[in-house]
C-alpha cells in the first residue's frame, strides 16, 4: 500500500535524492511546495501593512479607526506590545504622520535584526521615528528587559490628559512583553508560574485569566493608567474566539479579576499548595468574583479587533484553489491535546481516503469523527460540513484548512514546538493507517505557527506524510522515543537533513497556528477538475 500511497501513477521516482529518499515522488515534493505556498499566503495576508491600512485612515483632522471616528484634540500617542507591533507601528507611524507625538513598543528579542535579516524593511521604524523600540523577553517569557519595556509604557500612559489619545497596538506575545506583576509579587515568581502553568498544558485562556488577576497592566490597567485620555486600541487576535479581555490578557479591556476562577486554574494543574506567598496575598486581596478591577474610564476606550486566524484561513483557502485543489475550511478554532487533534486528521485522511472507494466512507468511522469535537473545539456543525465536502469531491484535489493553537503537556527534556509535535503525532498517525487505506492517496500535513516561531525552536513547524516513519526508520530515528522525551525538533533537523521543518524566521505578525491537509486528485490533471467543478 505504501507504494500506492506515495508512488501513484504518474510519479516519477527520485532515486538520486540524499538520505536514500528512493521513494518520495515527484507528486509528493510538489504538495509539500504547494502546502508551503498555501501557508505563505496565509501569513501575508495577516501582516501588520495589510490589516493597519484596513483599519486606521486620518481624514482631514478626524482619525478613523475600525469605522468609527475620532478627533484628536491634542496629540496622538502610542504604545505597544506583541509579536506584530513592530511593524504595526510602522504603518501607524507612516499613517498618523506629525498627529504623533511619541511612542514606545515592546517587541520580541531579536525581532529588528530578523526582520532586517528577511529584507522586511518596511516592518522597522526609521532613524527618526517617534516610537522607541524596546526588545524583550527572550523564548517569549517575561524578563527584565521585558519590564523595563512595561514601565516605559506605563509612564506614557500616566502623563496623558483628557486633550490626549492613546492608541494601542496590541497583538499576541504580548502579555510576555508588558509584564507588570502586583507588589509583593516578583519578575522571578510570576516567570515560574507561568513556565510551569505551560509546561501543564494551561489553555491560554487560564494562563491569561491568572495574568489578569496577578498584573497592574493586565485586565484593563493600561486604560486605568492612560484615563482621562481616549483610548483606542487595535488588536490583532492570536485567542480562539478573537476574546478582546484575553488577547495579551486585555490591558484595554476593563475586565473584573475572578480569584474563584484563578484558584480553581491553579488547583486543576496542581499548583495550588506550591504558590509563593506572594500570588496567594495578590489573590486574597482580590476579594469575591468581580472585584478588584476598577472599570475608570472604560466610556473613553474603544478596543477593534482587526485580524484574526479566520482571514489567514481564507486567503490560504485562495491560494489552495489557485493551485488546483478544493479548499475546504474546517474550523479556525481547534484546541485540545496535540494527540486528540493528530488523531482527529488521521481520521479524516482515512475518511477522504475510503470516500474514494466503491463502498464509500464507514458510519463508525464517521461516528469517531464526530465524537472528537468536545476534545478539538469543534462543533459538530463544522465537522459535518467537512465530512459532507470530503464525501463529495472524490477523486478530486483537497485542502483541508484549520487554525488554532493545541496545547502540549510537556513529559521530556526536548525541544520542540506544538506545530513540530503535532506534524510528527499526525506523521505516525498516517504511517499507522497506511495499511487500512481502501485506495491509494497521496497526503501531506503541515502545521505551522504564523508567527514563524514554534516553542523556543527556530522553525515554524514541520510538514508530515504517510512516508516519514519508514523514511525515519531507515536513519535509525524512532519518532516514538522523540515524542516522549517531547523532541521533535531535533528530530526533523536530523531527518532527511531537516527538509521538512518550515523555516521562515520571525514573519512579524502573529494569529495562532495553521494546519493544512493536502490530498492529491487521484488523476494528474484533478487538481484542475476540483478548481473548476465545485466551490
Ligand atoms: N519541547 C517542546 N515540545 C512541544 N511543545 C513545546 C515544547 N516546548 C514548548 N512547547 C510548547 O510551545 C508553546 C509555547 O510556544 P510559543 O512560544 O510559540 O508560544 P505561543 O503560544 O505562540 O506564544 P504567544 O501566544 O504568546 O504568541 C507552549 O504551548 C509549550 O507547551
Ligand atoms: O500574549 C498572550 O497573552 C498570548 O499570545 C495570547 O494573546
Amino acid at each position: 500500500m505504501a507504494s500506492g500511497l506515495c508512488g501513484a501513477a504518474g510519479s516519477v521516482l527520485l532515486s538520486s535524492a540524499p538520505w536514500g529518499l528512493g521513494r518520495r515522488s515527484r507528486r509528493m515534493m510538489t504538495l509539500w511546495t504547494q502546502g508551503r505556498e498555501v501557508f505563505g499566503a496565509a501569513v501575508s495576508a495577516v501582516l501588520p501593512e495589510n490589516m493597519m491600512r484596513g483599519s486606521l485612515a486620518l481624514r482631514g483632522e478626524r482619525l478613523l479607526v475600525d469605522g468609527r471616528s475620532f478627533a484628536p484634540t491634542g496629540n496622538v500617542h502610542l504604545v505597544g506590545f506583541g509579536k506584530a507591533v513592530l511593524g504595526m507601528a510602522a504603518v501607524a507611524e507612516r499613517i498618523l504622520g506629525d498627529h504623533l507625538v511619541r511612542g514606545v513598543v515592546s517587541v520580541p528579542h531579536g525581532i529588528q535584526e530578523a526582520l532586517r535579516q528577511a529584507s522586511k524593511g518596511e516592518m522597522l521604524l526609521g532613524p527618526d521615528s517617534r516610537i522607541t523600540v524596546l526588545e524583550g523577553a527572550r523564548h517569549n517569557l517575561p524578563d527584565r528587559e521585558a519590564m523595563e519595556a512595561a514601565s516605559a509604557i506605563r509612564e506614557l500612559a500616566s502623563g496623558l490628559t483628557e486633550q490626549d489619545l492613546l492608541l494601542v497596538l496590541i497583538s499576541g506575545g504580548g502579555s510576555a512583553l508588558l509584564p507588570a506583576p502586583t507588589p509583593p509579587i516578583t519578575l522571578e515568581e510570576k516567570q515560574s508560574l507561568t513556565r510551569q502553568l505551560a509546561a501543564r498544558g494551561a489553555t491560554i485562556q487560564e494562563l491569561n485569566t491568572l495574568r489578569k488577576a496577578l498584573s497592574q497592566l493586565k485586565g484593563g490597567g493600561l486604560a486605568r493608567c492612560a484615563h482621562p485620555a481616549q483610548v483606542v486600541s487595535l488588536i490583532l487576535s492570536d485567542v480562539i474566539a478573537d476574546p478582546p479581555e484575553l488577547i495579551a490578557s486585555g490591558p484595554t479591556v476593563p475586565s473584573p479579576a475572578d480569584p474563584g476562577e484563578c484558584w480553581a486554574i491553579l488547583e486543576r494543574y496542581g499548583l495550588r499548595s506550591s504558590l509563593p506567598q506572594s500570588v496567594r496575598d495578590v489573590l486574597s486581596g482580590l476579594g469575591g468574583a468581580g472585584t478588584g478591577q476598577g472599570q475608570a474610564g472604560s466610556g473613553l476606550v474603544h478596543n477593534a479587533v482587526i485580524g484574526s486566524n479566520t482571514l489567514a484561513l481564507e486567503a490560504a483557502s485562495a491560494r489552495a484553489r489557485e493551485l488546483g485543489f478544493l479548499p475546504v475550511v474546517l474550523s479556525p478554532a481547534v484546541c485540545g491535546e496535540v494527540q486528540a487533534v493528530s488523531r482527529l486528521y488521521g481520521l479524516l485522511v482515512r475518511f477522504a481516503s475510503q470516500a474514494r472507494s466503491e463502498e464509500g466512507p464507514e458510519g463508525s468511522l464517521r461516528e469517531a469523527i464526530l465524537g472528537m469535537g468536545p476534545e478539538v473545539g469543534v462543533p459538530d456543525r463544522d465537522l459535518l460540513h467537512t465530512l459532507k465536502v470530503l464525501e463529495e469531491c472524490r477523486g478530486g484535489a483537497l485542502c483541508l484548512l484549520s487554525g488554532g493553537e493545541p496545547t502540549v503537556q510537556l513529559r521530556g527534556k526536548g525541544k520542540g514546538g506544538r506545530n513540530q509535535e503535532l506534524a510528527l503525532r499526525v506523521a505516525v498517525e498516517l504511517a499507522q493507517g497506511v495499511s487500512s487505506l481502501p485506495a491509494p492517496l497521496g497526503v501531506a500535513f503541515l502545521s505551522g505557527g504564523t508567527d514563524g516561531q514554534d516553542g523556543p525552536t527556530d522553525a515554524a513547524g514541520a510538514i508530515a506524510d504517510p512516508l516519514l516513519v519508514s523514511e525515519a526508520r531507515e536513519q535509525g530515528l524512532d519518532p516514538a522515543e522523540f515524542l516522549d522525551n517531547n523532541d521533535s525538533y531535533t528530530f526533523f533537523t536530523r531527518l532527511s537533513g531537516g527538509d521538512r521543518l518550515i523555516q521562515t524566521g520571525l514573519t512579524g505578525t502573529n494569529v495562532m497556528d495553521v494546519h493544512l491537509v493536502l490530498i492529491q486528485g487521484e488523476e494528474a490533471g484533478s487538481g484542475a477538475h476540483a478548481a473548476a467543478g465545485r466551490s
